[in-house]
């Protein structure tokens, strides 16, 4: 152990790190077989350290680059974290090749690239440029923030002469540190301790967060660019010249469903990534699959777009190029890249699955051609023959098994009409839309991270430019279902009530509901965008705190009755009416106030009242002192089935809780509809069957429900706190005088939810649910 630990003291690792790694057995097998690898007895720091850095990342798939990157690190080639990064992200992405292209990967690697002290220079003055405040705070400004910005600015250049300048233009900017520069150096230092390692602790996490590649960090995401997406000079000037924006995103949903809460996540992730550098970002319709997809989904998914707020820069269809798509697959066939399959899906899927090649693999390019161009015409019947792009039958990762790139469909397209009956599929559509598109940053759930080769694989052979893809995790909320199959199903068999039932988050279901779009996009910024894990998984009461605390300062007050009672004030007269006046918005005095009357007879709500009295009880029973909302004390005289008689009291009585109530002369009818979580189970996609979590009294209506006669002149989607009961928002279905409420949420978390979240803490992550497996062949997003 001891010889060991002198061989990694060798070459400059510190103490921590030789401890740690002579705990994890991997960590320590690692390191030694990469310096065994390259006969590395002893040698600078940095060097170590970067070999240790590279034989930690290598993942099982690289192991076969160890020796490249290796040598490459021995040899001063690769010099920084930034550029060790950038080569393993190469070599991730590019495990099909047996033989690395030396020239496309020391580009990834940023090897060879000599910043100049100018590049560096002018830099690091127009990132000063940007910082307005520093004359103002002068020396209190965050040196190792500032670093670690223009590093991203400028990710292969030397470490110590980017400091170097920093420090120097700074100081010609400042000049010198004054008196009260020190002064003010040190009030900073001299916090308390407590207050100082609570400070250094934070930083350590954000350093460590920050270190970490799958936490979501747009300028980060934005310098890999640089590093990782490895386009030709010519590439990159096509782009410039044709895009004048820096950052291009999309939001790239399929036609053939509703969209939910885990598009609203993208949407809001693609577009707020591009607004962010002034960018902009496309709406594209992914329309390659005519049999499922339609105008219906194509005007919803817009309108959902609308109704969140965004703006695309261009609304554009997959299937405009279907053109250019049909002269990339000639290309293909031309370069030997693709050829027509005979096969039947079932024999294919065998060949496929037994690491076989299909035995029309090698027929020429000119006679692929010719069947290629009957295919279009329409010589061949459906599914009897395909394109498949020739790529590697063996490969481990399945997409990359000659997948399958144009078939035979007799379908007309809902955009296209029947002018085509050959349909590229996803995979060769996706990457080709999005490199027409000037696309910079690809952004797509963690499922399809196995797609990322062939991806690129596309791009490469047509020599095309080519974006950045990163993937994120998945959303997923408790209580409820996301999946497009289960929901589906959950339509189809009635089990809730169309593809708009508020209890699904469906935008449609969410907006029925009375979520706003505020609420909706505060929770996506709330739950921040990750790579971690396979899922992102957030308890529904952080989506309800969401509206609760939008509609708070938006939604005037006013009271309704669920199941009314008549309740009788004995002494007053009996043509009483008293006008009381109370704000709107309690929070918002500008909102003003509303009247109300209280008269004689009014209603009371039956669940507040008993017939006899318990101890734990606060509402209505014989002989109890109760409050009105807004108006104030009174005693219960009597309690029957179907009435109650009251008496008011002076204000000096102070009663226990305050009821909501109505006048009879102010109350009108109106439908009201009660949701609770449609699934009881925490996680139903955890249960064997998920249609077992669902919960039977998901939905209460109460059709007798009375509200005040003010309402009357609501619109569908107007949006109250009925006090004590929730806010509510009128539904869609109101019409010819018939008034019909949805409530949104209730005005406090529930017990249940309560519950959960004590449970997990604060953290609203699921910690205890099993990973699922990465298993390629379940795991593709989509399939041929
Ligand atoms: N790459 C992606 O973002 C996938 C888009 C695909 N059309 C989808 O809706 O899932």
């Amino acid at each position: 152990m001891e010889e060991v630990q002198t061989r990694l003291q060798k070459i400059g690792l510190d103490e921590t790190t030789i401890k740690n790694t002579l705990k994890g057995k991997n960590a320590l097998k690692s390191i030694l077989q990469t310096l065994d690898l390259v006969g590395v007895k002893e040698c600078d720091k940095k060097i170590g350290n970067l070999l240790y850095e590279m034989s930690q990342n290598l993942t099982e798939a690289l192991d076969n680059r160890r020796a490249l990157l290796a040598q490459y690190i021995v040899e001063g080639k690769i010099s920084n974290k930034l550029q060790l990064e950038g080569g393993l992200e190469y070599l991730k992405t590019h495990t099909h090749l047996e033989q690395i292209p030396v020239q496309d990967f020391e580009k990834a690697a940023g090897v060879g690239i000599v910043v100049t002290p100018e590049q560096i220079k002018d830099t690091v003055a127009q990132f000063l440029k940007s910082k307005e405040d520093l004359k103002t705070i002068r020396y209190t400004y965050n040196f190792s923030e500032y670093t670690k910005q223009v590093r991203t600015l400028l990710p292969f250049a030397e470490g110590k002469l980017l400091t170097q300048e920093l420090n120097q233009q700074i100081e010609a900017i400042l000049g010198p540190k004054t008196e009260e520069d020190l002064k003010a150096a040190k009030t900073q230092t001299k916090k308390p301790q407590q207050q100082q390692q609570q400070q250094q602790q934070q930083q350590q996490q954000q350093v460590e967060e920050d270190d970490d590649e799958c936490k979501f960090d747009i300028s980060k995401l934005v310098a890999r660019d640089l590093a990782t997406t490895v386009n030709s000079e010519q590439l990159l000037n096509w782009r410039k010249e044709n895009f004048p924006y820096e950052i291009l995103t999309r939001f790239p949903p399929e036609p053939n469903g509703y969209l939910h809460i885990g598009h609203a996540k993208s949407i809001n992730f693609n577009f707020r990534l591009a607004q962010h550098y002034k960018g902009v970002t496309y709406l594209r319709f992914d329309d390659t699959n005519p049999e499922k997809e339609c105008q219906e989904f194509i005007d919803n998914i817009k309108e959902n777009l609308r109704f969140l707020g965004y703006t695309p820069f261009k609304t554009t269809h997959a299937s405009d190029n279907f053109g250019k798509l049909y002269e990339y697959a000639v290309q293909l066939i031309q370069k030997g890249k693709a050829y027509c399959c005979f096969l039947s899906k079932e024999e294919s899927s065998k060949l496929r699955s037994d690491l076989k090649p299909s035995p029309y693999r090698d027929t020429t390019p000119d006679e692929n051609l010719v069947i290629f161009r009957k295919m279009k015409m329409g010589y061949y019947k459906e599914n009897e023959v395909c394109l498949r792009a020739k790529i590697d039958p063996t490969h481990p990762n399945p997409t990359l098994r000659d997948p399958a790139i144009f078939r035979i469909r007799f379908t007309p397209h809902p955009h296209q009409g029947d002018k085509w009956c050959i349909y590229p599929l996803y995979d060769f559509t996706h990457c080709i839309c999005d490199s027409i598109e000037g696309i910079t940053h690809s952004c797509c759930t963690l499922e399809f991270e196995v797609r990322r080769d062939l991806y690129y694989w596309f791009l490469k052979e047509l020599d095309l430019y080519r974006p950045f893809v990163w993937e994120f995790s998945r959303l997923n909320v408790s209580n409820t279902v996301l999946s497009k199959r289960k929901l589906h199903h959950l339509v189809f068999n009635n089990i809730v009530d169309g593809w708009d039932d508020p209890r699904i988050l469906t935008l449609n279901g969410l907006r029925r509901r009375g979520y706003t779009a505020d609420s909706i996009n505060k929770f996506c910024d709330l739950i921040s965008v990750t790579r971690k894990g396979n899922e992102n998984f957030i308890g529904m009461h952080v989506l309800e705190s969401c509206i609760r605390k939008d509609l708070d300062v938006k939604a005037p007050r006013t009271m309704a009755i669920l199941e009314p009672i008549v309740a009788i004030i004995d002494n007053v007269a009996d043509d009483f009416s008293e006008e009381l006046e109370v704000p709107i918005i309690p929070r918002n005095p500008q909102k003003g106030n509303r009247k109300i009357l209280l008269t004689k007879s009014i209603y009371l709500d039956k669940s507040d009242v008993r017939t006899e009295d318990h101890a734990d009880f606060w509402g209505v029973a014989p002989g109890k002192i109760i409050g009105l909302k807004q108006c104030g004390p009174f005693k219960v005289i009597s309690v029957t089935a179907n009435e109650v008689h009251l008496e008011r009291l002076g204000k000096d009585v102070k009663p226990k809780g305050f009821l909501h109530w109505l006048s009879a002369k102010e109350a009108t009818p109106c439908v009201v509809r009660l949701y609770d979580y449609l699934f009881e189970a925490y996680d139903p996609n955890e249960l064997d069957d998920y249609i077992k979590g669902i919960n039977p009294n998901s939905k209460i209506v109460c059709p007798n429900a009375l509200m005040h006669k003010d309402l009357l002149n609501s619109k569908p989607e107007d949006k109250f706190q009925f006090e004590r009961l929730g806010y509510f928002n009128l539904d869609f279905d109101s019409k010819d005088g018939k008034f019909i409420w949805n409530r949104t949420v209730t005005l406090q978390e529930k017990d249940k939810i309560k519950a959960i979240a004590q449970v997990e803490g604060k953290q609203v992550q699921k910690k205890d649910v099993p990973q699922q497996k990465k298993d390629a062949t379940k795991k593709e997003g989509k399939k041929e």
